[in-house]
């Protein structure tokens, strides 16, 4: 079945999960040139199998919130592809969560762990479950009812989850505890858990912080540096402040943060100072236009970043935060430069447009890679018993961002051959991300 085929049979099964259609699309696109040269691939229907789950977990969680009223949600652990270690990807919290959303990120993460170099396979999970305006005491029993209903299907060395939206360490912290609890083992189940029990140090900036590494790797290809560069960031979350941070760090001015309600400019830059305290403000469910009347600047209420003037934007809030319409203000507002924090920030038409004017552009899987790779390096921290400093992990992962972008760099140039000159991140990195399982996945024969 050659790929336009399994393209049209997802379509038509999958037609309800527009997500993970949109996610399956833009891989196939791209990886049709390598396709096309391996009939092995083909012969073994691997594109076929690796639109298929290996299997999905749905359960219900029911537990009682601060009224004593029960609660009902659903969730579910997508374990999409095993191909290259134990299934990986993060859990995550959120009332727009469902089976398409939860299949999406399952399958991007196959490529993006497999282009980090590190023995993980793919997986996501997460529920309906909305943390906003919850206590501290209904999150911990949320928290345990879930592990509670997940438990059965994770373990160090099969299926190891971390966080994503609405899930930080906090919340590890609760579901690590009920699983240490329920089956009595102490063990690297969970990733991003709290340094000193277990967690790796940099987890929690590792996201935000590689997007700018392989930003860097970017503007050095372009023979160009991000000093004095505007820097426009969406969300206001884990991946975003430290995306902002890191970018500061580096000498970039970074100009906008934002969240769902809308968008804080502010032009003389954010430091070190202004990021600590959105930090504080964001860890207490704090309205982010508050800063202006600490800091000054500018609030947009309901808008996006994206009609301010800049020469680099990182999308990091949420999947297709990203349209048309943006993306020509982007290119409009002068921005040369996109990186993906999020997982998949930018719809298809928004990605057109933006290579149509050869912006150049990092997909998530490859740029937002960084927190899954530190991720990899907690859980060998984990099996052997000792942990490494700041500075060493984020040397690793520098190299890991480097290979990334290398690889994706090298690719491009193999493959992509209408435009020669710019650098196809997004086909580079599929394609670099798809061989590694594809080949593994020959080698097994037809198990999965
Ligand atoms: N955490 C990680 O290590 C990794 C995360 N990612 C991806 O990065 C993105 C952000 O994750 P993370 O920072 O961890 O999540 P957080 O929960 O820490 O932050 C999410 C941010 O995005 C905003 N947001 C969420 N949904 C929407 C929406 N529908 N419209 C506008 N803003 C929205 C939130 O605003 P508000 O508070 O108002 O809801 C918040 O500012 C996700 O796509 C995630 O999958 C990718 C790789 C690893
Ligand atoms: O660290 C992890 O295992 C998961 C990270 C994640 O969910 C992601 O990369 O989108």
């Amino acid at each position: 079945m050659s790929i336009s085929q399994a393209i049209e049979k997802i379509e038509a099964r999958y037609a309800h999960q527009p997500e993970f259609i949109q996610a399956v699309k833009e891989v196939a696109i791209t990886i049709a040139p390598l396709y096309d040269s391996h009939p092995e691939y083909d012969a073994f229907k691997v594109f076929e199998r690796l639109v298929e789950p290996d299997r999905v977990m749905g359960f219900r969680i029911n537990w009682e919130n601060d009224k004593g009223v029960v609660q009902v949600n659903r969730g579910w652990r997508v374990q999409f592809s095993n191909a290259l270690g134990p299934y990986k990807g993060g859990i995550r919290f959120h009332p727009t969560v469902n089976q398409s959303v939860l299949k999406f990120l399952g399958f991007e993460q196959i490529f993006k762990n497999a282009l980090t170099g590190l023995p993980m396979g793919g997986a996501k999970g997460g529920s309906d479950f909305d943390p906003k305006g919850k206590s501290d005491n209904e999150i911990r029993r949320f928290c345990y009812a879930f592990m509670r209903e997940l438990h059965p299907y994770i373990n160090k060395d099969t299926d190891v989850p971390a966080g994503d939206i609405g899930v930080s360490g906090r919340e590890i912290s609760y579901m690590f505890a009920m699983y240490k609890n329920l089956t009595r083992e102490y063990g690297g189940v969970l990733t991003g858990k709290g340094v000193g029990f277990g967690g790796s140090l940099m987890r929690t900036e590792a996201t935000g912080y590689g997007a700018v590494y392989f930003l860097e790797n970017m503007l050095t290809a372009q023979n160009e540096r991000i000093d004095g560069k505007r820097v426009l960031v969406s969300g206001a979350g884990n991946v975003s402040l430290h995306a902002a941070e890191k970018a500061h760090m580096l000498g970039g001015v970074v100009v906008t943060v934002s969240d769902s309600q809308g968008t804080l400019y502010d032009g003389a830059g954010l430091n070190q100072e202004k990021i600590n305290w959105l930090k504080a403000q964001k860890a207490k469910s704090q309205p982010l236009a508050d800063y202006v009347a600490v800091y000054g600047g500018e609030w947009f209420a309901g808008q996006k970043p994206w009609h301010i003037k800049g020469d680099i934007a990182i999308p990091s809030a949420t999947q297709n935060e990203v349209n048309e319409d943006d993306a020509k203000l982007m290119v409009e507002n002068g921005i040369k430069y996109v990186v993906e924090g999020a997982n998949m920030p930018l719809t298809a038409e928004a990605i057109d447009h933006i290579r149509l004017h050869r912006v150049h552009y990092a997909p998530g899987k490859a740029a937002n890679a960084g927190g899954v790779a530190v991720s990899g390096l907690e859980m060998s921290q984990n099996s052997v018993r000792q942990y490494k400093t700041f500075e060493e992990i984020d040397a690793r992962l520098k190299v890991i961002m480097k290979n990334i972008h290398d690889g994706a760099a090298e690719a491009s140039e193999k493959y992509h051959q209408t435009d020669k000159g710019y650098i196809d991140y997004m086909t580079g990195a599929n394609i670099v991300g798809f061989k590694r399982v594809a080949d593994a996945l020959v080698a097994y024969g037809i198990l999965n």
